[in-house]
């Protein structure tokens, strides 16, 4: 009655806890069933608290009054002093397990063992599907891990198979020789094979099938216990032995995974070999004397001369070796072939001290292997080198597998920005390129992401945007290699067709722009060529011009940065030849430009400080009246990324500043660019950008003034913008702009337009 009542009482407590804590329903269920149980089968969970308050010694008395019978009808406990078990009896702690409950899993660290008081439990695999056994009132599990059936000895981490030699395997003061191995013989397979169970894991997984009442009873508690009763301590352990021998004839599998799970290289190997295949059972074995020797009491000899032997030189055996046997499951699937009765025998004579048991290192795994001579490893040396060749070729495998798949990877990767490619192309009204050439510009590609990464390890990378890739297109020409380093102060080269371009720092577009790179190792990169009809070109109209190897170089750039552009880039322009030799020549170029390049900085620290005629260098950039820079309210400055100048509603300063500038590009006077006008823009630039056979015009001298209105100039930009993406994904600016239709810059800013639209698509 009362206990009924305070089962009830305890339920609410729960059941209103539970609601607050809006605990799942499911969950509450079980909860509330498991209280029913408690209720029906008059059990109180709190059994220990009941008696919490008596004395000790009371405790005990009642403890064992109520438990001992129970504890005597464990196998594991059968024949061991009464004294040990008063003192076990009074650790017990009872439990209760709900139906489909698991008590432990398998590879779990084992804290505590269990005594099964009523109810039914199955030892399972992994999975849960698999049935090892079932446990009934007065058998008990999980004493293996707290036992700690593999802590003997030395962690095996590797076997080894003997090549050529000769060595021996012998006992812990190495008087005793057990065995000689030779060339291919092997050893320490045992406990990398995870053999010996899993140390203090949980080598199976228990599941209540009903409710079932345990008995736990913890590690610390089992060893305090044990240390004072020795002998019980060898009973049990050798009896852990027996069991997990018979544990391995269990479906093997399982300790294969446990061996897998240890060794993840392995995992592939699961479920393959059996570990049968792998055992090296005694029984096999053409049994030696001398592994004979090593065998304990608790783990009879398969044979029964030397069971006999055993039997009859029984105060011979080393104590190592009863010990060592102990911990061996070698030894244990040998003992498969003992009476109970020699094993109940056994702690009488092994009256050695617990440690001493213990302190087997490697002989502990080497009394598992065979003597000189001995043949039945062979089966299992075969499936070890059957396995480690099957390995082998899987990992051959893998590796090809894996170099196939990344092949796979970068050709998708490269469809993909191919078909990007296209598509955009199909926006603008272009034919898709040409297929020919695209292998050569994938392996281009290739080779220049490498480059890429080449260049990053080296620390020299561009701070710039990456339309530098478009201006190398357009440089694309006989002269190409003269316009390096264009910018930074110089204009382009003698004999170049190009005369105008845009600083990569300050977007000046400007012959004489004069920005500095800043960084070190920053590289001009945002060059983007007007083609500049050489004909209308001015005789005398001769700019400043240096050498190559004095300004940054864009190819630099070029192949640090934009290559991943590359697949939607020029079909058309390159030919392999000379883009390797161009590439050889850029590196020459590009080391001796470093060298230079800190040379020169480290002298002119504090040169003249050019600073963008636009932004002033402080990256704001102005609306201008007068020209359609900044008209559309969407320049932005390559400086400072911003856009906030543009709706000011102020003149461009460059219109304010040089009148002079505007109304030469608005005038007619091509080619007469002076040397006065140097750092001017030029009026005789001509844009010749050429999609397949079809000439884009960009920007005219004929587009009329009421043409700059706004809504057309936006058609007109999105035109540029796109023609200007065509032009950098297939082809190059044609040389012969008047003839093809290609048209001049009108001096406006137009290219300056068209070079943030591009890199606005960028
Ligand atoms: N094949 C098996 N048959 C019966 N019991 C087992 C089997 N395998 C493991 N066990 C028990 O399940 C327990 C799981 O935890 P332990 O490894 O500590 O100890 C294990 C044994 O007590």
């Amino acid at each position: 009655m009362i206990l009924s009542f305070l089962v009830t009482a305890k339920l609410d407590g729960v059941k209103t806890y539970m609601r607050m804590r809006r605990v799942p329903k499911h969950l509450q269920v079980k909860v509330i069933k498991w209280f029913d149980y408690l209720w029906l089968t008059q059990k109180c969970s709190d059994e220990e608290k009941a008696v919490s308050c008596l004395p000790d010694k009371l405790k005990a008395e009642i403890a064992i009054n109520v438990h001992l019978d129970t504890l005597r009808r464990v196998e594991i406990f059968q024949n061991t002093e009464a004294g040990f078990l008063c003192e076990l009896v009074l650790r017990l702690r009872p439990v209760l397990f709900s139906p489909g409950d698991y008590i432990c899993r398998k590879g779990e660290v084992g804290k505590e063992m269990y005594i099964v008081n009523r109810g039914r439990l199955q030892v399972v695999t992994d999975n849960g599907k698999t049935v090892l056994a079932t446990l009934k009132a007065g058998s008990y599990f999980g004493e293996i891990s707290i036992l700690n059936m593999r802590t003997a000895g030395e962690v095996g981490k590797e076997m080894y198979i003997v090549n050529r030699g000769r060595l021996q395997v012998v006992t812990d003061n190495g008087k005793t020789v057990l065995a000689t191995l030779k060339a291919g013989s092997y050893f320490g397979e045992i406990s990398i094979l995870n053999m010996r169970t899993a140390g203090n894991r949980r080598t199976a997984s228990v599941r209540s099938v009903g409710y079932s009442d345990l008995f736990v009873l913890s590690k610390k508690d089992m060893w305090d216990v044990l240390k004072e009763y020795p002998a019980a301590r060898i009973r049990l352990e050798a009896i852990a032995v027996k069991r997990l021998e018979k544990y391995k004839r269990a479906p093997l599998e399982k300790a294969a995974m446990g061996r897998c799970q240890s060794t993840p290289g392995l995992v592939e190997s699961r479920g393959r070999i059996p570990l049968e295949e792998m055992w090296v059972s005694p029984v096999d074995t053409k049994s030696t004397h001398a592994y004979s020797a090593g065998h304990s009491l608790f783990s009879p000899s398969p044979s029964p001369v030397t069971s006999r032997g055993l039997a009859g030189t029984g105060n011979n055996v080393n104590a190592n070796n009863v010990a060592r046997s102990m911990d061996s499951p070698m030894s244990a699937t040998s003992s498969g072939h003992s009476s109970e009765e020699q094993t109940a025998r056994a702690p009488q004579s092994a009256t050695a001290p617990p440690s001493t048991g213990r302190q087997s290192t490697h002989s502990g795994n080497m009394t598992q292997l065979v003597g000189e001579g001995a043949t039945p490893l062979l089966g299992t040396n075969e499936a070890l080198l059957a396995e480690i060749k099957r390995l082998r070729e899987r990992l051959i495998c893998l590796e090809s597998e894996n170099a196939a798949m990344s092949s796979k990877l970068n050709q998708q990767q490269w469809e993909v920005e191919n078909r990007l490619a296209e598509i955009e192309m199909q926006i603008c009204g272009a034919s898709s390129s040409s297929s020919l050439e695209d292998n050569n510009e994938r392996n281009r590609e290739i080779d220049d992401k490498e480059e890429l990464e080449e260049a990053r390890i080296s620390g020299r990378s561009s701070d710039t945007k990456s339309i530098g890739s478009l201006s190398q297109h357009f440089f694309e020409s006989d002269e190409d290699e003269k316009y390096y380093g264009t910018c930074n102060g110089y204009v382009s080269q003698p004999g170049s067709k190009s005369n105008l371009l845009l600083c990569s720092e300050c977007d000046q577009k400007t012959r004489t722009c004069t920005y500095r790179p800043q960084t070190p190792g920053s590289y001009c990169s945002r060059y983007v060529e007007e083609r500049f009809d050489d004909q209308l070109q001015e005789p005398g109209t001769s700019r400043t011009y240096r050498s190559p190897s004095h300004m940054s170089s864009p190819r630099s750039v070029y192949h640090d940065q934009d290559y991943s552009g590359q697949s939607s880039s020029p079909k058309s322009l390159y030919r392999d030849q000379e883009y390797q030799a161009r590439r050889g020549w850029t590196k020459k170029y590009e080391q001796e430009h470093d060298r230079r390049d800190y040379e020169d900085r480290d002298l002119k620290q504090d040169d003249d400080s050019p600073v963008c005629e636009v932004c002033h260098g402080n990256g704001n950039v102005v609306q201008c009246e007068h020209c359609d820079f900044s008209s559309e309210g969407d320049l932005i400055c390559f400086r400072c990324q911003s856009d906030e100048g543009s709706s000011n509603g102020q003149n461009c300063p460059r219109c304010e500043k040089n009148e002079r500038i505007l109304s030469s590009r608005i005038g007619s006077q091509r080619g007469a660019t002076s040397s006065s006008d140097e750092g001017k823009y030029p009026v005789d630039a001509v844009v010749k950008i050429q999609v397949n056979d079809h000439m884009i015009d960009v920007d005219s001298d004929e587009t009329p003034e009421s043409d700059l209105s706004s809504s057309h100039h936006h058609q007109r930009s999105t035109m540029e913008r796109l023609d200007t993406i065509v032009e950098a994904k297939g082809d190059t600016a044609s040389e012969n702009d008047e003839e093809n239709g290609g048209t001049k810059l009108n001096g406006t800013s137009s290219a300056r337009y068209l070079n943030y639209m591009i890199v606005l698509f960028l």
